[in-house]
């Protein structure tokens, strides 16, 4: 489009020079605001009341404010009591509701809504007014902006109390205090990055995604676990045998049927014939269970087992039909000698630990029985036609990609693959080397269409097994390890084979030369830029530091999984963004979103390394600062257009 084309375009929308030049001042304005807050997290596996705590309690940052806005004024009880009531508005008054008398709670009511309303106000000091209105619910916008703006001016008090007394008496209360607990909540996290790994392991995945569903702003970049599920959404074999085993393993089926209504009862039916006399040992739950139901964990085994093995005969059938993924290695149940219940692996004989396979040809291992093929088709169907999991997906693919760089800030799951030298490897695609940036965007490109492609199209068929590809292989960035070692962490009792071996990339990114490589690669700036990656926990209890390569790049996979806390020690990082500098922030276990609420502890957080800027970040200085700059260019000669009269005014 030339200039005075695309400025007619503009001119529809500021008619005359008042409203284009009204603009430039709003724009200009909000350019000089601060910075509003990112939050960054990753590898919630499943984990929700975690992760929609540290969303209410903004990683400290609330608690924070409380002690900016009170001070010394109120005491550590109070400011719990403040804190709960904003994380959890509704449950707290309840809570209160029940302990106090009527004369005290009419008090406490009152109280709480004059300290929310200055909670709110400084929350929303960062904010133009009319964002502040759109964070509001409707309903109570108008009643709220007057309460944030008007209290503390001294000619209003009065006006202010009046409010206040006709809130009580409306019986409005308790909605009000509910708004400005959200209200708070929101404005003390401007913008979230969610960096992988939000499925498996823990059971509330789905719960998660209904809340990102909800969330004012965010942007996802896919972990592998994420791209397993959407391939087993597009309806991939492989991946929604993985999924279902995962599932099995963390004893969350139950989640899997209620959660998104997948049907499993063909399976259950095909494992308890199947594997009747079996006991399944290998398959029991990870973790701590409370074997409450010893029935319903026999037949978790079965379960377990019998997708497993589908899961291998399926990886099998891939592996060859695609050889070009270089998997061979993988291939593992041809190497199985039925007989002996042995598997030979690079020339080595070990004993299995269970070698029962009553659905396996050893001359055809990776065929499925008819049974077998029966169960994957009533899944296929399942996962494809489950609407709820279809839109939680398509929002990932709408609000997600594989990587994105953002303030300066590269954000991907896993690693950029390496070599020994640190240069960037090069991997085969589709019959086309790539490395780097290039090889993210093949893959993304893959991906997508494998899920919007046309039904048995290459394209699509391709696209999905690459999903799988990206869940496993070597070379995938968001998985950087040698193997996936599922079998033989099943199978096999020994600790070389089992060991899956990181990418250089893990080794070399307290490397400056590299990181600078990788931050220039992805378009931003090598010196002053951030790496943030999730998807090794970091073994914070063996000295292990989250903070590589003097604050340059940040590994947050601190186990928000309650299976990876025995190895983190600690309970997940966040890493917030605000206009001060970057923090870090280390969690403890967190017991309950109920002992948080009735007890008033908070979980308690760190702060592992505070990176203090010199000057207040402002808007101006951010990637929607410089989009804003361009827009107040465009509109700067929209006015010049109007003057010399190249474009006519409309009133
Ligand atoms: O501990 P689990 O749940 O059995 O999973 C182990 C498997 O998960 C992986 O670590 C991948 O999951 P992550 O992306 O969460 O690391 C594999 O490398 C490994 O084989
Ligand atoms: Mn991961």
């Amino acid at each position: 489009m030339n200039d005075l084309k695309y400025l007619k375009e503009l001119s529809k929308q500021y008619p005359n020079i008042s409203a284009a030049s009204a603009e430039i001042i709003n724009l200009q304005a909000i350019l000089n605001l601060p910075k509003g807050t990112e939050h960054f997290v990753s590898d919630l596996h499943g984990e929700y009341e975690k992760f929609s705590h540290i969303l209410r309690n903004g990683s400290g940052a609330i608690r924070g404010k409380i002690d900016d806005q009170f001070g010394n004024i109120l005491s550590m009880k109070e400011k719990k009591n403040l804190a709960s009531v904003i994380y959890y508005p509704e449950q707290k008054m309840d809570l209160m509701e029940e302990d106090l008398t009527e004369e005290e709670l009419d008090s406490w009511y009152r109280t709480t809504l004059i300290r929310l309303i200055l909670m709110a106000k400084l929350a929303a000091s960062k904010y133009t007014r009319s964002k502040v209105r759109k964070a509001m619910p409707p309903v109570f916008a108008y009643i709220m902006e007057e309460l944030i703006t008007e209290h503390g001016m001294l000619d209003k008090d009065e006006y202010f109390d009046q409010i206040i007394e006709t809130i009580l008496k409306t019986g409005q209360v308790r909605e009000l205090i509910a708004a400005l607990g959200h209200l708070i909540q929101r404005l003390t996290i401007d913008h979230l990055h969610v960096i992988g790994d939000i499925y498996d392991r823990g059971p509330g995945a789905h719960r998660i995604m209904d809340c990102l569903m909800d969330y004012h702003s965010l942007d996802i970049q896919w972990g592998n676990h994420d791209i397993l599920w959407m391939g087993a959404a597009a309806g991939h074999g492989a991946c929604i045998a993985n999924v279902v085993r995962i599932s099995a393993r963390y004893n969350n089926l139950d989640t899997l049927e209620n959660g998104y209504g997948i049907n499993l009862i063909p399976l259950a039916r095909f494992a308890l014939d199947c594997y009747k006399d079996d006991q399944c040992e290998l398959f029991r739950v990870s973790g701590d269970v409370q074997e409450e139901d010893v029935r319903e964990l026999d037949l978790n085994k079965k379960m377990h087992k019998a997708i497993a093995v589908i899961q291998f005969k399926l990886e099998g059938q891939l592996i060859k039909r695609r050889p070009d993924f270089g998997m061979d290695d993988r291939l593992l149940l041809d190497k199985i000698d039925y007989d002996k219940g042995t598997i030979c692996i690079q020339g080595t004989e070990y004993p299995l630990k269970d070698a029962l396979f009553p659905t396996i040809d050893p001359k055809n291992p990776y065929q499925l029985t008819k049974e077998e093929e029966y169960v994957m088709e009533h899944l296929v169907t399942s996962f494809k036609y489950c609407a709820h999991l279809q839109e939680h997906v398509r929002f990932l693919f709408s609000k997600g990609s594989m990587y994105l760089t953002y303030n300066d800030m590269v954000l991907y799951h896993g690693c950029v693959p390496l070599n020994a030298d640190g240069s960037f490897r090069q991997v085969k695609v589709n019959g086309k080397k790539y490395a780097g940036k290039a090889l993210y965007d093949v893959l993304e490109h893959h991906v997508r269409q494998g899920y919007f492609e046309q039904e048995n199209s290459s394209k699509r068929k391709y696209g999905q097994d690459i999903m799988w590809y990206i869940w496993s292989n070597e070379n995938s960035p968001v998985y950087g390890k040698d193997k996936m070692a599922t079998f033989e962490r099943y199978f096999v009792d020994d600790a070389d084979l089992k060991k899956e071996t990181k990418d250089y990339y893990y080794h070399l990114i307290e490397e400056e030369a590299v990181l600078y490589q990788i931050l220039e690669e992805f378009d931003a700036d090598g010196t002053k830029g951030h790496v943030v990656n999730g998807h090794m926990p970091v073994a914070v209890k063996d000295g292990e530091s989250p903070i590589k390569c003097k604050g340059k790049l940040f590994i947050i996979d601190g186990g928000f999984s309650k299976a990876y806390q025995k190895k983190t020690g600690i309970a997940g990082y966040t890493l917030v963004s605000n206009s001060y500098g970057i923090k870090l922030v280390a969690h403890e276990p967190f017991k309950s979103r109920d002992v948080v609420i009735r007890e008033e502890t908070d979980i308690h957080s760190d702060t592992v390394l505070s990176k203090k800027v010199t000057r207040r970040k402002r808007v101006g200085d951010t990637d929607n600062g410089r989009r804003i700059k361009e827009s107040i260019k465009d509109l700067g000669c929209l006015v010049t257009a109007y003057r010399k009269g190249e474009i006519s005014e409309r009133i």
